[in-house]
């Protein structure tokens, strides 16, 4: 236990005082794990032991410089009864690397990175505002149009969705037949409610769970039947042929590559919950900060207006000429820091960390709030203000920036996710200007589920066709 391993070893890292069994579980806000943790410490809930690091030189050191000695996920014990322990996020050793690397190199030739996938991106965009535009008055999309206030979550969740769900199984969405999918969309979405009907709730998440197996297992099956041509058309496709290459071998996959099938239904299901929530939520968070500083959001169209013709949509060549967008978009992850304490990683080896002793499986959290509002990092740490990414005019990295991690477990989808958050709020702004519903006082309050967000909004937005263009 915590308490004896610091009696035994008065280099393992501080920690506050504990009660018995229960260690430090009731010292922690629960609904505020990130604000009520400020220092280096280890706590103790239950038998497991964790340690918080702190600071931007200990964060690098966890993951980066010693990275390769934290790379490993921890295993709880519920872990391989609710959710499995392969696929990308939960996986360790040569299975993740295994599955991190073929997923990489598809994603890749899928167009990550690429001008393909930016396209699709912009198609989801433009069909989210056109079937504002087209829907009139008796439609769902009425408030929309005519400037009242509504929720957007559904809408961005969907519309989110969408481009992970034509990257995995988009040769179905473009038949029509988007019902597997959708339903996959709707069981996210409903997950951090369900969390909410504690106790009994890992019961009905695990039923949750074992659906959304099913309905993967189902997808597969359906690119299994249909698989006639050589050419890969989306990631499950990709996985499939992948293994055929060793059928005469092991008919679920190649032993040797721990690509097999049950890892295939693992790594769909980690990009569809990566994929979805992470990027969603942060687009909450930005249309809220920017009904909530309407003279940013003035700044940032009026940039929008200035590089990018009304006649045509922003892409992402247009970035590098608007530096305050990219930097507003970089303030919006900071502030929203929505994975506060990153994901967890544990110690394969025995170490040292400041001057610590750290066992083999201590778990480490990462606590990346320390980061993003460190007082000497920020003018203003705590309020939203584009300028902590900019100087003289020019869009400036900061180092103490790491909302998607660092090292070799770095977001897998940090390069899909970038264009995303680009292309939405720059098409979205170019066409409306986001406000409190009349009035209202917004609230930048949050809420802890899967990820930071904001307490569900009701905003409106106001079309921008009718007013005249800002030329600078
Ligand atoms: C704003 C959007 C996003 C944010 C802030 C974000 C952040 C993160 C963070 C902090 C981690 C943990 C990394 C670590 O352990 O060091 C992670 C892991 C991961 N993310 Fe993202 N993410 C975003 C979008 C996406 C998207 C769009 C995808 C889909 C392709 C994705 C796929 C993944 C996967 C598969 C992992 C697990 C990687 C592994 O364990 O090897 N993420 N993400």
């Amino acid at each position: 236990s915590y308490g004896q391993r610091r009696r035994q070893d008065p280099n393992y890292p501080p920690g506050p005082p504990q009660m018995p069994i229960f260690g430090n579980i009731f010292q922690i806000d629960s609904k505020n794990p990130h604000i009520s943790i400020q220092e280096v410490r280890s706590v103790r809930g239950g038998q497991e032991s964790t340690s918080f690091v702190t600071g931007l030189p200990l964060i690098k050191e966890v993951l980066v410089n010693q990275g390769h000695l934290f790379v490993d996920r921890p295993r709880a014990p519920s872990q391989s009864y609710i959710f499995k322990i392969n696929g990308l996020f939960a996986s360790n050793g040569q299975e993740w690397k295994d599955q991190r690397r073929f997923t990489l190199m598809t994603l890749r030739n899928f167009g990550l990175g690429k001008k393909t996938l930016e396209l699709q991106i912009q198609k989801e965009v433009i069909y989210f505002i056109e079937a504002i535009r087209e829907e009139k008055d008796d439609g769902p999309f009425f408030f929309y149009s005519t400037g009242q206030p509504f929720d957007p979550h559904f809408q961005i969740n969907n519309a989110v969705s969408n481009i992970i769900c034509s990257v995995t199984s988009g040769k179905y969405e473009k038949k029509g037949d988007g019902l597997v999918c959708t339903k996959i969309f709707i069981a996210v979405v409903l997950f951090p409610r369900i969390m909410e009907y504690l106790p009994g709730a890992h019961k009905k998440l695990f039923r949750e769970f074992q659906k959304l197996e099913s309905f993967v297992a189902q997808m597969i099956k359906q690119h299994k039947e249909d698989q006639n041509s050589e050419e890969a058309h989306d990631f499950i496709d990709a996985y499939l042929k992948e293994l055929s290459k060793y059928l005469p071998f092991c008919f679920k996959g190649n032993i040797s590559s721990n690509l097999k099938e049950n890892n295939l239904v693992s790594c769909t299901l980690d990009l569809f919950f990566a994929g979805t929530e992470s990027t969603s939520t942060t687009l909450r968070w930005a249309l809220l900060y920017m009904a909530f500083y309407p003279e940013i959001q003035g700044k940032i169209q009026v940039e929008i207006d200035r590089v990018v013709d009304h006649s045509r949509w922003p892409t992402m060549a247009d970035r590098e000429n608007m530096p305050y967008t990219h930097a507003a978009i970089h303030e919006v992850q900071r502030m929203g820091n929505i994975i506060p304490l990153n994901a967890p990683r544990v110690a394969t080896v025995d170490t040292t960390l400041a001057g610590y002793h750290v066992p083999k499986g201590t778990r480490l959290l990462t606590n990346l709030t320390s980061l993003h509002r460190d007082p000497k990092e920020w003018a203003t740490p705590e309020t939203f203000n584009p300028e902590h990414f900019l100087e003289n005019g020019e869009f400036k990295k900061r180092e103490s920036f790491l909302p998607f991690s660092a090292g070799k477990r770095v977001c897998l989808g940090e390069q899909l996710a970038q264009p995303e958050l680009f292309i939405f709020f720059t098409c979205l702004l170019q066409r409306f200007t986001f406000q409190a519903p009349p009035d209202t006082q917004l609230s930048l309050d949050f809420q802890f589920g899967l990820t930071i967000s904001p307490v569900p909004y009701q905003i409106c937005a106001l079309s921008r066709e009718t007013e005249p263009k800002i030329n600078l």
